[in-house]
């Protein structure tokens, strides 16, 4: 039995009992809901299953909710193959395009793609692909030096919000936070949906939100490192230093913090991780996160039971080590 939180993200590739069940023995404690791309209600039958496999293995878990919060994202779209050099009009939201300009770089699907702006429209933009790859709806974006302002909760979290009682919800990520009213607004929206109990997980995913972190660690009940978004926002080589800050802060302050993102990123498609992949957890451990969390290797990825496997028992190695290392000190 592992004390660091052990997390998966629901999706297409984990949505049976039989699945779940097998994801709960191989050591899960919780799974995130990505609002971004459902809703609690349109989620059921899901949460329904999650609910029968957690029971049949005995857990008690966690469900914690993303919501959509600031976030920027592509619109509903069909899938477009997108090569380099190719110019292509995409589908977006007027806040991203009052915000977009004529040669603005942006980055979509946590950098997988890049592109260069040519030209704004009324309701879509032309891209110039520079980094190519499918582009699929509802991906994130990111447009390069720019902070687009956003409501800190939208009428889609809302309307979640007032159903996360009904659903059995644990916990709830609040996304791009930079600023202590954000997590008191949303303090303030839970306990008016009855939901004072539930926790607040406050993700870090870019630069504004990092130099806020003191006076974020006050109102949060767990601190979450996004590598994702937060990767999209700095030199990807700046990325572990910020890691292992916010981990020190975190350590200091006392409050729990959550490392997410390509843990086990190659498990998507291969039944067995990186060595590379294993060392991250586990230093992630050894740094004191007190949960770990995977997102699409889980969501759509085709070994969910064994990427939770794998996340587990390398975590349960680096708090084995921790414990360890610290009465070998002891002995000192
Ligand atoms: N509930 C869901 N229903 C359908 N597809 C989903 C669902 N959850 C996730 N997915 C798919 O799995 C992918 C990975 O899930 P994840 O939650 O990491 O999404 P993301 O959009 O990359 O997240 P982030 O919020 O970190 O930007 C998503 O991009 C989406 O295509
Ligand atoms: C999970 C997430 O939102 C991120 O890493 O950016």
């Amino acid at each position: 039995m592992t004390l660091t939180e052990i997390y998966g993200t629901l999706g297409p590739a984990c949505q049976s009992e039989t699945t779940l069940t097998a994801m709960f023995r191989a050591g899960m404690t919780g799974m995130r809901l990505n609002l971004s791309h459902t809703s609690l209600a349109d989620s059921r039958d899901l949460i329904e299953n999650y609910r029968k496999a957690a029971d049949a293995c005995g857990v008690s878990p966690e469900l914690l909710i993303d919501l959509q919060g600031p976030e920027l994202r592509l619109s509903e779209m069909a899938p477009v193959a997108a090569d380099p050099g190719q110019n292509l009009e995409l589908p977006l939201a007027a806040r991203i395009l009052d915000a977009l300009e004529p040669g603005d770089r942006v980055l979509i699907d946590d950098g997988k793609i890049e592109a260069s702006v040519v030209s704004v429209g009324d309701r879509s933009a032309a891209l110039h692909i520079l980094r190519g790859g499918v582009i699929k709806s509802r991906k994130s974006l990111k447009i390069e030096g720019k902070d687009v302002a956003g409501p800190a909760l939208t009428a889609h979290d809302r309307a979640n919000l007032a159903d996360a009682r009904t659903y059995g919800v644990t916990a709830v990520m609040e996304p791009f936070v930079t600023s202590p009213e954000t997590l008191r607004e949303l303090r303030a929206a839970l306990a008016d949906a009855d939901l004072a109990d539930v926790r607040i997980f406050a993700k870090i995913e870019n630069k504004q939100g990092v130099r806020a972190l003191p006076a974020l660690l006050p109102e949060a009940d767990m601190i979450v490192i996004a590598r994702g978004d937060l990767g999209n926002d700095l030199p990807l080589w700046a990325l572990p230093a910020v890691q292992k800050d916010i981990a020190q802060a975190c350590r200091l302050a006392q409050v729990p913090f959550m490392v997410v993102t390509q843990m086990l990123a190659s498990m998507a498609d291969a039944p067995v991780p990186t060595r590379a992949e294993v060392s991250d957890i586990f230093n992630a451990v050894a740094d004191g996160a007190a949960a770990v969390m995977v997102t699409n290797e889980t969501a759509v990825g085709h070994y969910p039971a064994e990427v939770i496997r794998y996340l587990a028992k390398t975590a349960a190695e680096a708090e084995k080590w921790t414990a360890a290392q610290a009465s070998s000190a002891a002995d000192r």
